[in-house]
């Protein structure tokens, strides 16, 4: 569905002298309609710069090759936009049907059926009894509900979201979260940059980054796996491991062996169970 071969991305400097910097190098990576795919990082490792690579809007001077397959042959140029942690800033609309009607006229679709299309996808986000509300009155939860929305207004092949929870509560947080993973399993793919592992789930695909280089590719569950002479990649990037993980790690080291490492604390009682 969406190829990336071998792409680098390079920053100038405001000094013409200075080379540029590299921000991404020898990014190999495909996505498959239906992947959820958390991508993971030390600050400034190029997670955003990863994104809006794929988003379309190029950051520095890109090389490689960038192929949507023909995810985007029926959506008439259409791009992914992405939800970033405040997401008022890509807003336009005074209210959340406002903002949708403008996005789909940008995006070309026919006036007869921008009303439908845009109360459809607030509907899919438990948005459309606030359609009218002022979006300066929405709470950060509900605006993230809305930025989501405008992806599935304008059928955004992918959905690309830029630490989605990072200045949500706990709860908005998981409400935000579960729509998303719904839409997930509904058969759209997801990227989803975060720095809170506990979001991780059982069967996700994790990508890390550091220093702009994809250092690990694979199930969540080889992220934490340790081997007898090595700590896990989520360890040697410096990443907390989530509480039900160290608990697995502690429960092994005492000689608990469990059949798969599990990531929630649901999974964690299940595995001690089936011993
Ligand atoms: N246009 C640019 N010009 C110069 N440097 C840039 C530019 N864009 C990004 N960078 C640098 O590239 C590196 C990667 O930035 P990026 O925002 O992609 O990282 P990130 O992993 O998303 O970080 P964070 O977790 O802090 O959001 C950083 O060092 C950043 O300063």
């Amino acid at each position: 569905m969406l190829q990336l071969t071998d792409v680098a991305v390079r920053a100038f400097t405001a000094n013409e002298q200075e080379e540029p910097v590299a921000i991404l190098k020898n990014i190999h990576m495909r996505v498959e309609q239906g992947e959820w795919i958390a991508l993971i990082g030390r600050n400034g490792s190029g997670k955003s710069t990863l994104l809006k690579l794929i988003a379309g809007f190029q950051a520095g001077e890109a090389s490689g090759f960038l192929d949507w397959g023909d995810a985007l042959a029926s959506r008439s140029g259409i791009k992914a936009p992405i939800v970033m942690q405040q997401p008022e800033a890509s807003m336009v609309g005074a209210t959340p049907i406002e903002d949708l009607i403008i996005m789909l006229e940008q995006n070309g679709v026919k006036g007869e059926l921008i009303a439908e299309q845009a109360a459809n996808a607030l509907a899919r986000t438990g948005m459309l009894d606030r359609g009218h509300q002022p979006v300066g009155t929405l709470s950060g939860g509900q605006k993230q509900r809305v930025a989501i929305a405008g992806c599935l207004a304008v059928d955004a092949p992918i959905l690309l979201m830029d630490e989605p929870t990072a200045m949500l509560d706990p709860e908005a947080s998981i409400y935000v979260h579960d729509i998303v993973r719904k839409l997930n399993r509904s058969g759209i793919a997801v990227i989803w940059i975060t720095q809170k592992l506990d979001e991780l789930r059982e069967g996700d695909r994790v990508i890390a980054l550091e220093q702009g280089e994809i250092v690990f590719d694979g199930a969540a569950e080889g992220f934490y796996a340790r081997s007898r002479a090595m700590d896990s990649v989520c360890e040697r990037l410096g990443f907390e491991a989530p509480y039900v993980v160290q608990t697995a790690w502690e429960l092994e080291k005492h000689g608990v062996e469990l059949a798969s490492l599990p990531l929630t604390p649901a999974a964690l009682a299940k595995a001690v169970q089936r011993r």
